[in-house]
């Protein structure tokens, strides 16, 4: 179990009816523990997301995290980033979440100042950012709300910017999306969800975390402005791209 969370049992008792996926306090409460053990390759993603913002953070700009949960984006990036007279701009939509991410990142004198703001990113505002990350964030924005803000995202950019997106996704090949669905729930059970969680969390999530496939995703990169986007990690269903300005 993670320590520095409780460990998640949200959909370990059976229910009649299993009710969309929301980032409540129950969810905030577990949720170190929950994406860890959900997501492969979370903690790599989050950890080089900071190698990332070493690379490309530029001196002066704005780091915005998109969708920052906890924080623990933001916390990578703070400690890679070396350009001065940056700003971290957090944002989630959650209270839950923001309240749990405000108590548990400490405010470090001499390192970039991180500012939590609970606001909706469909409409938060996005100015003078050297590097945006959208780390599992964009899958549970409506599919038809996403190149808009993926429009905004890469205006806000400045010359040689970069946005971190990292996703679920689907396949077009039915076979493979099959055996990619199959080794996720492998992963899941390997770290102790058993078949009633995976299957109860699976209904909540139906409507709720739409994945697309990395051609959707690069094409409407494009359509937005980046100039490219490219694959720097991939474990079973789950990616992490580079889209440049
Ligand atoms: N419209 C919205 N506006 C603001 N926030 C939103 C919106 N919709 C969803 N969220 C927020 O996006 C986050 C997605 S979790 C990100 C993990 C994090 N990036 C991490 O690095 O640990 C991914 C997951 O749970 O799989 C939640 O905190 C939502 O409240
Ligand atoms: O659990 C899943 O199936 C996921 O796709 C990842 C996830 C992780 C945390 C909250 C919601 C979804």
């Amino acid at each position: 179990m993670n320590q520095d969370s409780e460990q998640d049992r949200v959909y370990s008792e059976q229910r009649d009816r299993v009710g969309d996926f929301v980032f409540d306090q129950q969810v905030a409460r577990v949720f170190p523990d929950m994406i860890r053990r959900s997501v492969p390759g979370y903690a790599t993603v989050i950890n080089l997301s900071g190698v990332l913002a070493r690379q490309h953070v530029q001196s002066n700009s704005n780091c915005y995290d998109l969708g920052c949960s906890l924080g623990a984006t933001s916390l990578a990036l703070q400690s890679g980033i070396e350009a001065n007279g940056c700003k971290i701009i957090a944002v989630d939509n959650s209270p839950a979440m923001l309240e749990q991410a405000r108590t548990r990142v400490p405010d470090l004198p001499n390192r970039t100042p991180i500012d939590w703001v609970c606001d909706d990113i469909r409409t938060t505002p996005i100015e003078n950012a050297s590097l945006i990350t959208l780390n599992f964030t964009l899958q549970f924005i409506p599919v038809e709300a996403r190149k808009a803000l993926l429009t905004r995202i890469q205006r806000g950019l400045r010359p040689g910017g970069i946005l971190v997106l990292s996703e679920k996704i689907a396949f077009e090949d039915p076979q493979e999306e099959h055996l990619q669905i199959e080794m996720h729930h492998a992963f899941k059970r390997a770290n102790g969800y058993n078949d009633l969680e995976i299957s109860q969390k699976r209904s909540a999530l139906e409507n709720v975390l739409i994945p697309e496939t990395l051609a959707q995703h690069q094409a409407r990169l494009k359509q937005a402005g980046f100039v490219r986007a490219d694959i720097w990690f991939q474990c079973f269903n789950f990616i992490s791209l580079v889209a440049r300005k």
